[in-house]
């Protein structure tokens, strides 16, 4: 049996979808700001592999949080990583564009040099260091710019905002690969199978973005596109949209390692935001 840290978030949700058998362990049953119980909760559970699908994701709010993003980002997630490795089961980790600095137009492989620009990636970079320094067999996979049907994303925001307003504007000189949760949820289930049974020819950072990279106003206008939504996106520059953290120019990652390692290709977004909005209708 599979545990899954992480109950109402994007990944969460979809491997719930395609794993209803696994363990969900929400805000509830266990608290990332009490590291040890995130441990002892593996302890108690024995099971046969370990996923981490939560994290403090608010990237404004941690730049006035640093301890608790600290706590729930670097310190839960390395101490899961020991639990794994104590026991000898996969550790799986989620991790994020935002570990880079964004300088540049060229996509980014997994040994690119890290240079967080705010709280949030700075933690989720010490987390990835946690996990690798805990041994035992883990796996980091980096996406970017998640959207599904649940929880808070820029799909659902532009959804709203497009309903409301004639004109939006976005900024169009932050590029990268939005990447559908379903997708990164069937990619997780796949790294766990193929790492169980390579465990010495697998394992370590692997990024995984949707395609094709395009900003966030490219984004916006596929959304309105396929929504039937008639809002102008009017592009911005980054400097015209100030926000509390500074987030990458450049967010493109290199996705050949994991084609490479576990067969799994970029997923086309445009498809994936097709899905979300059937859900999206369904549930309305
Ligand atoms: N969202 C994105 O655009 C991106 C996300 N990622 C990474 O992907 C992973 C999954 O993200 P995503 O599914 O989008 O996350 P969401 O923001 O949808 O959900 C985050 C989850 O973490 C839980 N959580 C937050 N704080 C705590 C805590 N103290 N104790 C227990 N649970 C907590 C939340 O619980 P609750 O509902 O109770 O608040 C929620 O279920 C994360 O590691 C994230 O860093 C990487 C790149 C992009
Ligand atoms: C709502 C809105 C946002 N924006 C900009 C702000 C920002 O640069 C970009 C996206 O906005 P968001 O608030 O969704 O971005 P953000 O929350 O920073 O999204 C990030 O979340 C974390 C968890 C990650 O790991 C990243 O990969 C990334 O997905 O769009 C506009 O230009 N116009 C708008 O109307
Ligand atoms: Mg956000």
């Amino acid at each position: 049996m599979m545990l899954v840290f992480g109950h109402t978030g994007q990944v969460a949700r979809e491997l719930a979808a395609l794993d209803p058998k696994a363990i969900f362990l929400g805000r509830d049953r266990a608290d990332l700001t009490d590291p040890e119980a995130c441990a002892a909760a593996i302890r108690a559970a024995r099971p046969r592999a370990v996923i981490n699908a939560a994290a403090y994701t608010a990237v404004d709010r941690a730049e006035t949080d640093p301890d608790t993003a600290h706590l729930v980002n670097a310190e839960a997630p390395a101490a899961m990583a020991r639990a794994c490795a104590d026991l000898g089961i996969p550790f799986l980790q989620i991790s994020t564009d935002y570990v880079f600095d964004g300088a540049g137009d060229q996509p980014r492989s997994e040994d690119a040099p890290t240079g967080p620009l705010g709280v949030y990636g700075a933690t989720k970079l010490a987390g990835e260091q946690g996990v690798a320094a805990a041994g035992g067999t883990w796996a980091i996979l980096r996406t970017s710019w998640v959207f599904s049907a649940h929880g808070a994303n820029f799909v659902k925001t532009m959804l709203r905002l497009g309903a409301e307003r004639d004109r939006l504007t976005v900024v169009a000189d932050q590029i990268g690969g939005p990447t559908p949760a379903a997708d990164i949820a069937a990619a997780c289930l796949r790294m766990i199978s193929v790492m169980r049974d390579r465990p010495d020819t697998t394992g370590g950072i692997y990024h995984f973005a949707g395609a094709p990279d395009t900003s966030w106003a490219g984004f916006a206008r596929e959304i309105m596109a396929q929504a039937g939504l008639g809002a102008d996106i009017a592009e911005i520059p980054t400097a015209d949209y100030p926000t509390p953290a500074t987030r990458p120019l450049n967010s493109r990652l290199d996705c050949s390692r994991i084609a490479r390692d576990f067969g799994i290709k970029r997923p086309d977004w445009r498809i994936g935001l097709a899905k979300v909005l059937e859900q999206l209708k369904d549930k309305a």
